[in-house]
């Protein structure tokens, strides 16, 4: 089976109006890849970078979505929402969120199911901490979370997994190529439908991602600090096209 690939970035808490043109160069740079290109960029550049990437080859999504449809929830922001904005996926179960603001896999499934209903691809993220791999407990901790994340009804169409080693997020390091294998090829086996594209997250700068790529079942990557800068994520962009 071919599966397209995905190099997606995750600006986090970052990015102002001025760093659009980020986007905007990325775009230039790619104008028709062989392979998805997406950008989540905070809240309030939604809208400005959805209008920016109109008719070009990046496509622009949410960090996070509640799982009700609208309501008496400050703060937070409807998956309808994201799309009215014109997010076309939302990143949901990232560890931050479940560090951060408590979410359980089951707050993550019920998320996956109002992102579905507003049209939205989801893109799912799970991952164990550096106690649970030390104590040998990554494909449970895995397992888990994939079984009570993902609703029923995940497809191909509507869902992407990214594994993200919590201990990988931010620091500078990677598990080796043989760990980030074992947790595909086990994500692969056992998710509910075997087209549904793997992105690997943590770390993944210019200089690892052709290495990454490589590994099998790596459909792409989520990426964090890399992805501000157009000629980092670029470069990534282009590993990916290579792979
Ligand atoms: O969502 C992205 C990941 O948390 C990876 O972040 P990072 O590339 O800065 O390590």
């Amino acid at each position: 089976m071919s599966i397209r690939k995905l190099a997606a970035g995750n600006w986090k808490m970052n990015g102002l109006t001025a760093q659009l043109t980020e986007a905007m160069a990325l775009a230039a740079a790619h104008p028709q890849p062989d392979l998805d290109i997406l950008i989540c960029p905070p809240a309030t550049l939604l809208a400005p970078m959805a209008t920016a990437m109109t008719g070009t080859s990046v496509a622009v999504g949410g960090q996070d979505c509640h799982a009700a449809e609208k309501g008496a929830h400050t703060g937070d922001i409807s998956a309808a929402m994201l799309s009215d904005a014109g997010a076309s996926h939302v990143i949901l179960g990232h560890s931050e969120r479940r560090a951060d603001h408590g979410e359980s896999s089951a707050d993550v499934a019920a998320k996956t199911q109002a992102a579905w209903a507003a049209g939205l691809i989801a893109v799912v993220c799970l991952g164990e901490t550096e106690t649970q791999r030390d104590a040998g407990e990554t494909l449970s901790v895995i397992g888990a979370q994939l079984a009570e994340s993902l609703p029923e009804g995940a497809t191909a169409e509507n869902t992407v997994i990214a594994y993200e080693p919590v201990w990988a997020i931010g620091t500078g390091r990677t598990p080796t190529e043989e760990q980030i294998a074992e947790v595909h090829a086990f994500l692969r086996k056992n998710a509910p439908d075997a087209g549904i594209r793997l992105l690997y997250g943590g770390s993944v700068n210019p200089k690892n991602a052709a290495t990454i790529f490589a590994i099998a079942d790596v459909d792409g990557a989520l990426v964090g600090g890399a992805s501000l800068k157009a000629e980092d994520f670029g470069a990534i962009v282009t590993a990916l096209q290579n792979a």
